[in-house]
């Protein structure tokens, strides 16, 4: 479903990435993990399209993106989210959700809107469904009318994912999902990040969460993959253990 293919990016003399390949295939959730500096959120910008690499392809549904700028790639189903979460504060939270589905629009302006009515109304409809049907996959039914500027972090946080899960992406890009979360709110998140059809490639320091939500584990060290398989297999790596005790 995603194929990243001999990636490289340099800044300066420092190879961030170094031919880095993997593939995650459809609907499985995958972690990339590595200490500091490995190259995890080069390789996550390189992903959504914040950055173009040196050399090497980006495959999304076996579609080359590596050309397309954020936005194109949006249309193309990636979605992601940041480590600050990203949510408008004084919308409620079904609003925030509703907005991120806006974009897709009718289209056609106040003459469409007059001749296709019913159209209209029908469009409506599936989108009050659809973010019905997001808030309650993210646990947030019950917080639909308050603004999410009122929620704590761990709230805005699933906010966020709601925001992002809305349209139904091909693959959503999970950027620290957890910083910031307490256990309870950790827990809660991981119980819906598991409980996802999309497939889903995330970027995570907490161990934990990662070999508890994971199906597979990416791990970079020095801008290379040093490692790559199911979490049980990652934790008894001699290699892994070898880059995180330095
Ligand atoms: N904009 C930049 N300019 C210069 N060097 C950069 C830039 N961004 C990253 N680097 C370097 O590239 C390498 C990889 O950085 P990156 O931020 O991708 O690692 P990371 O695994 O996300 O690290 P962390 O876990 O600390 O967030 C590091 O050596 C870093 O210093």
């Amino acid at each position: 479903m995603l194929a990243v293919d001999g990636v490289s990016v340099a800044f300066g003399g420092v190879k961030a990435l170094d031919q880095v390949s993997f593939e995650v295939e459809e609907g499985v959730v995958c972690g990339v993990i590595g200490p500091n500096g490995a190259g995890k959120t080069t390789l996550f910008d390189v992903v959504s399209g914040l950055r173009r690499p040196v050399e090497g392809r980006v495959r999304v549904d076996g579609r080359d993106v590596t050309g397309l700028p954020p936005v194109r790639r949006a249309r193309a189903g990636v979605r992601r989210t940041f480590q600050r979460t990203q949510v408008f504060g004084r919308l409620t939270v079904e609003d925030n959700v509703l907005a991120a589905l806006d974009w897709h629009g009718g289209g056609g302006g106040l003459a469409a809107d007059l001749v296709g009515l019913p159209a209209r109304r029908r469009l409506e409809r599936d989108r009050r469904e659809r973010v019905a049907e997001v808030l309650a996959l993210c646990g947030l039914d019950g917080h639909r009318e308050a603004y999410a500027a009122a929620l704590p972090v761990g709230g805005r946080r699933l906010v966020e994912l709601a925001r992002a899960l809305a349209d139904r992406p091909r693959l959503l890009l999970l950027d620290e999902p957890t910083s910031g979360l307490d256990a309870a709110q950790t827990a809660r998140l991981a119980e819906v990040v598991r409980s996802l059809e999309t497939t889903v490639l995330l970027v995570e320091h907490d161990m934990g969460f990662v070999m508890d939500v994971c199906d597979r584990i990416v791990v970079l060290d020095l801008g290379r993959v040093i490692a790559a398989g199911p979490p049980a297999e990652i934790r008894e790596d001699p290699v892994v253990r070898a880059a995180y005790l330095g």
